[in-house]
């Protein structure tokens, strides 16, 4: 410090120049900043000048790889198109040799199509014209099938009126004769090889003249006995079954039938209705065995009429009996020694309600329960042969048939049972099964016992009681017979069980054939005409009233003295 000068101005002197001094340096400061500043902002600015031009940069390589890859794809597309251009030129001299060619190919097709349009017409024209000439034969048949069906309608309703005219022209009672051939024990105690010679017990008597006709010739007889029918002792099972047939139809239009096989011991009455088949080795089946006999043959062919009828319409129902010492034993039943009887309902008709009867659907089912039955059935031996049947076997197969609705319109205004149906032709029983009016007709089927006379079978004491009791069963149905015959106001149903039970199918509307079986042998000879001259009074049932009371079967048939030859007999 100067002297002289005073301190504390001298420090205020400093003191304001330092200040000046800071002043100035804050003022500098602050250029500075402000300078900073602004070089700041140049920075931030050239910084992003140099990405921009660092971006355009990029792009640019970008852009120039771009437009390189662009340029090798151009170079590659310029070389497929020129290679197309190629190929283009290549198949556009081909086009031309096509065209050029094409009007004679065209040509060519043409002329083909031309030929192959002419052939398809040509075929097309001659199938129209087929179709067209097949439709109209189409309609022509269908045309011609309803005529048909419509004529087949009308013949079927004409054969039914035919059918039932015609059995009624052959009458309700009809009688065939059938002989059987000679058997080796018609030789009686003869040697066998006196079979059939004349002079001997087995030498034939009983012929067979013609269909109708039949012969027993001896020196003290020579009688010809007619009938509706006769078979030779060659005839099959089968040709008696023809004959049958057309009953079975009448069964099913509402007619109760019988079918009975009458005839001594031994002379074929079983064969007949059954076969020759015994119990145990009968097999039913389904096509008829040659032997079979009227009764599996009538089962099979009911089945097969039934079959042919609208479905469950009808239904049917057997019961197998034998009337033994006049008594009726039901063969199906556990208890068969039970006796039964034949009642009369309210409405008139018959039954035995007590009598086992099993609904069946086939003929096996009919033919295992008659064989059942027949295990059952009296077999005694007698002298003429092993197996004679004591007893009458009688099948019962009951049909039942639906009424048709304008059966059931007028059932609903009569009382039950009422008979006002069989005015329309229908003669079965009219029922009720749950309101639902029913017919119910009975097809028997009768094999008899022998008809011989008790001194020739040899028997005694219960056989004779048997023999007796057969004999008078037989009798009553020859009275029964003449009755009708003669229109006799009373008919003595009643008179045996045999008729009692046989009654809703002999007489009135019913249809019975009687087939009677004869033995051609000579030591049968009183049994033969005994048997043919009963079939001969039958016989009269239809041709109408006689004057003359039948003899009962038990009468013989007085023999004639005469030696004339067949050729010359009396009828
Ligand atoms: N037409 C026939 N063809 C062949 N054999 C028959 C003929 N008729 C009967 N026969 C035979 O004769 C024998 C006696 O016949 P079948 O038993 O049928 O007599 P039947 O009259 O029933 O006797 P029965 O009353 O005693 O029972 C049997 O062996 C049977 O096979």
């Amino acid at each position: 410090m100067p002297l002289g000068l005073d301190k504390t101005k001298f420090l205020a002197n400093k003191a304001r120049e330092l200040e000046v001094q800071s002043r100035r340096k804050d003022e500098r400061i602050t250029l500075l900043e402000t300078e900073n500043a602004m070089l700041h902002l140049k920075l931030a600015q050239l910084r992003g000048e140099v990405t921009i031009a660092k971006k355009e940069t990029s792009e640019f390589y970008s852009d120039l790889e771009i437009s390189d890859k662009f340029k090798s794809y151009v170079i590659e597309k310029t070389n497929k198109l020129r290679k197309d251009a190629l190929n283009l030129k290549q198949e556009l001299v081909k086009l031309k040799t096509f065209v050029e060619e094409m009007p004679k190919q065209f040509a060519q097709y043409f002329n083909r199509a031309g030929t192959i349009f002419q052939h398809q017409t040509a075929a097309f024209e001659s199938r129209s014209g087929n179709i067209t000439a097949l439709a109209d034969e189409v309609a022509q048949l269908k045309n011609s099938l309803k005529e048909i069906t419509e004529r087949h309608a009308l013949e079927k309703k004409r054969r039914q009126e035919l059918h039932n005219t015609l059995m009624e022209l052959r009458g309700n009672i009809r009688v065939h004769g059938r002989i059987r051939p000679l058997m080796e024990f018609d030789v009686e105690n003869e040697d066998i090889t006196s079979l059939g010679k004349p002079g001997s017990r087995s030498e034939v008597v009983v012929h067979y003249v013609d269909d109708e006709n039949i012969c027993v010739r001896t020196n003290k007889h020579n009688k010809v006995f007619e009938y509706e029918r006769v078979y030779n002792s060659t005839e099959k099972q089968e040709a008696i079954f023809d004959e049958v047939q057309p009953m079975l139809t009448s069964l099913l239009d509402g007619y109760n039938v019988s079918i009975m096989a009458y005839g001594q011991t031994g002379s074929g009455k079983t064969h007949t209705m059954l076969g020759s088949h015994r119990n145990d080795d009968y097999n039913p089946s389904h096509d008829p065995h040659p032997d079979e006999g009227v009764i599996p043959r009538a089962t099979r062919e009911l089945f097969r009429l039934i079959e042919e009828k609208p479905v469950g319409t009808h239904s049917l129902e057997v019961s197998v009996v034998e009337v033994y010492n006049n008594d009726i034993k039901d063969l199906l039943s556990r208890d068969p020694n039970a006796k039964h009887d034949v009642v009369t309902g309210g409405d008139g008709q018959l039954s035995i309600p007590t009598v086992t009867s099993k609904p069946v659907d086939n003929v096996d089912s009919v033919m295992t329960l008659v064989q059942l039955g027949l295990k059952t059935r009296k077999e005694s031996a007698t002298l003429v042969h092993e197996h004679s049947s004591r007893s009458h076997l009688i099948v019962t197969l009951t049909v039942t048939t639906k009424a048709p609705s304008f059966f059931a319109k007028s059932f609903a205004a009569e009382p039950e049972g009422n008979t006002s149906i069989s005015k329309k032709g229908v003669v079965g029983n009219l029922q009720t099964t749950n309101q639902q009016p029913v017919v119910r007709t009975k097809l028997q089927l009768v094999d008899l016992a022998g008809s011989e006379c008790v001194g020739m079978s040899g028997v005694k004491g219960a056989a004779l009681r048997e023999a007796s009791n057969i004999n008078k069963s037989l009798s009553a149905l020859a009275d029964v017979l003449g009755a009708l015959a003669e229109h006799r106001t009373h008919v003595p149903y009643r008179n045996s069980r045999l008729t009692h039970f046989l009654q809703d199918s002999i007489g009135g509307d019913a249809k019975l054939l009687i087939l009677l079986c004869v033995s051609p042998a000579q030591r049968y000879i009183t049994e033969s005409l005994q048997c043919l001259g009963f079939g001969q009074r039958a016989r009269q049932v239809q041709r109408g009233p006689t004057k003359r009371r039948l003899p009962s079967s038990a009468e013989k048939v007085a023999p004639e003295n005469t030696q004339s030859r067949p050729n010359s007999a009396t009828r």
